[in-house]
Parts: C-alpha cells; structure tokens; sequence
C-alpha cells in the first residue's frame, strides 16, 4: 500500500474521500498577484520612486523584475512550481507600453492594447485575469484620489476606474473567464479630520460615476476593498470597512465587495465575517494575506487563520464561485519568487485541509449538542496524514511536493538569473 493509499484509508474511515477533495480543488481558481515580483513597482512610471498610498515594502532582496519580460519570466517560474487553477492578477501600473502601442499614456487613458501582451501571456498558459486600477504611486494623488475636494483630480481618478473597466471587460472577453476588477484606494490622513464625511460622499460619488460605465457584470465584477488604516494615514481611511460595506449592500447589481485579511483590527479575523456576508451577498471577493500587527502583508503560512479562511471558504459552498479568492502579499526581504511560491501553495494546502474535514459529521455534533466530540474530533484532524494527500495531489498536478525541491529549483533559478539582474 502506497502512504496515499493508506492516508486515504484513513481518511475514508472518517468519512471523508480523499480523491474527492483532490479533484475539487484542482478546478478552483486562485489568482496569483503579479505584484510580489517587483515590490508594486509597476511599469507606467519612474521604478525608483517610492511606493505611496498606504502601503510599503521592506527590504532590498537581489533581483527585482525590472521589465515586463522579467515579470514574465519570474511568473513562470511561480507557476511551475504551485498547483492548483491559477488566474493572473494584474495591476493598471503593469500596462505594457511600446512603440507599436503608441507608447506611454497616463492612467485615465489606459485602453485594452497596454495590456494586450498580458492577454497573449495569459493565453499561452490558459489563464484568466483579473484587474485592479491603480490609486497609488502617482503624482496626481493630491494625496487623495477618488475622495479629493479637488473636481480634476477626482475626475482624472474616476476616468481611470472607467479605464480600466473597459480593460476588464476585454480581459473578461479574450480569456472566457470573469475579470475581477478590485478598487482600493489608499485615501486617508494623517491626523484627526474637521471633516469625516464629505471626502465618504465624494468617494461614493467617484465609485457610482466609475460603475456607470457599461460593463457586462457576468464578466466583470467590480470590487470595493475596505481598509482600517495605513501607513502615514494612521488617524482616518475614507474607504472605511462599512463604507465599502455598506456601498456592496446598495450596489448588489453592480459590484461585490472584497475582504483583505490585513484591513482589519488584530483581533478581527476574517474567517468569521466569510459566512456573515454569505448570508447577504450572492459573491464575495478575498485579499489572502498575513498581517503581523498590521497590514504588513508577510508571505501567506500554513498557519491558523488561513486554515479557518479555507475551511470557511468550504463549508459555505464558496468554492462554487461565491467565494473569488486573490493573494495579496509582497516581501522583498527574501527571494521574491521563493515568497510567492510558499504564499501559493500555503492557499492551496489550507484548501485541501478545508476539503479534507468531515464537515457534515462535525456539523451533526454541533446541532447535537455533542460539543465534547465535537471538540476531539476537530483535534483529531489536526494529526491526520495531510502531508500524504498534499503529496498525491502535487504528484498528479505535475509539481514538485517536496519543499526541498522546489527550494533548491529556486536558489538555482536565483544563481542563473536573479542576481545577474
Ligand atoms: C496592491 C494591492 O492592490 C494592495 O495591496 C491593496 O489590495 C491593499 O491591500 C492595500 O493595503
Ligand atoms: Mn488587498
């Protein structure tokens, strides 16, 4: 008997069937950030000037993509080593501009052909796309965006959200799969506001303006993410978590909202609000991520949390399509490709942890009351053979198990090519 076999046994006598688990989560798409291999850097604008908007990287890792074709090439390095459904996840900074595009525009005139290089990449792999515009880096950040007191910089904001919703239209159409297209801003201050409300009427005034743009919402599903504070906005965000709440509720016909597991206090987990907002909302969008006491967006782990996220992504039927699920994490204190890789695979193993529980079983306990098996039984599958299923299914998806291995392809790949950058 094979370990898979015999783990699979002792799955099957817990009335859980390991194959099952294997072959749904094969078809589950998790979009892969194309972010981590550059810092946020981008491609529209000077690749020295510091990241703005409430977000920062740390640290100063050799062999940051430069260029569209290094991205490129660190994402197939990222592919090939995770398995799994994968989507790209594409910010606007990552137009590729060339002189048969035209060249350089700024981003309220981004149209599809800055991103059609991205779409031919996309096909070559068999991958969809999703989208984000992008409100940070940029000198027209007053610092605000789409909440200025100032008509033309809103104006510049909202018709780049329009932008790029016809981008995600033909990102949609091109690849036959949704574009999920997520609107963060970083819009926020400092210290103590005069006024908390204006730059909240504004922000939903620039979002209706942005979602008055026609789009096909079985294509393109807008997404409002909603963030607690960030860095040099510490005192006040105007994308509050019950503003971009609040505005999915009203606007259900049009976007959906998106929850990023370091947008909230610490002691908030995102586990719990998954089933609160599948009571009200058909869909729901996530950021996966790992705060350490703030929104530092460390590398996803194996660890508690992600485990809860993936159980109730599961046990509340997300994995049909409900639950759009995104990495959102940069470290560029180690090998970037290295932090993808383990952020990826972390996602997919808590999806086949989640899979591999006897939900029904445990939630027959819970209905009877029976809270000291309940309790046993949960512990229980904490020691299971997982690593034997989690080997079966890199072994089927044709990618390496073993983190060893993988871990030696990249130091290699990081001799060959990242330090000669
Ligand atoms: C680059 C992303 O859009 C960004 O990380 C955003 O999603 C966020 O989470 C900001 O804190
Ligand atoms: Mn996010």
């Amino acid at each position: 008997m094979t370990q898979y076999e015999a783990a699979k046994k002792r799955y099957a006598e817990r009335g859980v069937d390991a194959d099952a688990a294997i072959n749904t989560l094969k078809s589950v798409p998790v979009s892969l950030h194309c972010w981590q291999g550059d810092d946020v850097r981008g491609f529209d604008g000077d690749p020295n000037a510091p990241l703005t908007g409430g977000i920062q990287t740390t640290g100063n890792y050799p062999g940051r993509a430069r260029t569209p074709e290094e991205l490129m090439a660190d994402i197939d390095e990222v592919l090939r080593l995770c398995p799994g459904t994968k989507k790209l996840n594409l910010h606007a900074s990552y137009a590729i501009f060339t002189e048969e595009n035209g060249g350089w525009v700024d981003r309220d005139k981004l149209e599809p052909k800055h991103f059609a290089p991205w779409v031919k990449f996309c096909k070559e792999r068999g991958l969809g796309c999703d989208f984000n515009p992008t409100y940070f880096s940029h000198p027209k950040c007053d610092p605000l965006t789409l909440s200025s007191p100032n008509p033309e910089t809103r104006k510049f904001w909202v018709e780049h959200g329009k932008a790029c919703i016809r981008i995600s239209q033909y990102l949609a159409e091109e690849l036959g799969q949704p574009c999920i297209m997520n609107i963060w801003t970083g819009d926020g201050l400092k210290d103590i506001p005069a006024d908390r409300m204006t730059p909240r009427m504004l922000y939903k005034e620039s979002l209706d303006e942005i979602l008055s743009e026609p789009y096909d919402f079985n294509l393109v599903k807008p997404c409002v993410e909603s963030k607690v504070f960030g860095i040099g906005v510490e005192a006040y965000t105007v994308g509050s978590a019950e503003f971009a709440l609040s505005y999915a509720a009203m606007n259900k016909d049009k976007c959906i909202p998106l929850l990023d597991n370091g947008h909230y206090h610490p002691t908030e987990v995102v586990s719990d609000k998954i089933p609160a907002m599948l009571t009200f909302f058909p869909e729901i969008a996530l950021h996966i991520t790992r705060g350490v006491r703030w929104d530092s967006d460390h590398v996803v782990l194996f660890d508690d949390e992600t485990k809860e996220i993936a159980k109730e992504i599961v046990r509340c039927g997300g994995l049909s399509g409900r639950v759009k699920i995104a990495l959102d994490y940069f470290d560029a204190s180690i090998n970037r490709i290295g932090a993808w890789v383990t952020g990826f695979r972390n996602v997919q193993k808590a999806l086949l942890f989640a899979l591999l529980q006897p939900t029904e079983e445990l939630t027959r306990l819970q209905n009877e009351q029976d809270f000291t098996s309940l309790m046993i039984r949960a512990e229980e599958l904490k020691t299971m053979p997982f690593g034997d299923v989690w080997a079966e299914y890199c072994k089927e998806q044709n990618v390496p198990a073993d983190d060893m291995a993988w871990l030696s392809e990249i130091k290699k790949y990081e001799n060959e090519v990242l330090l000669k950058r």
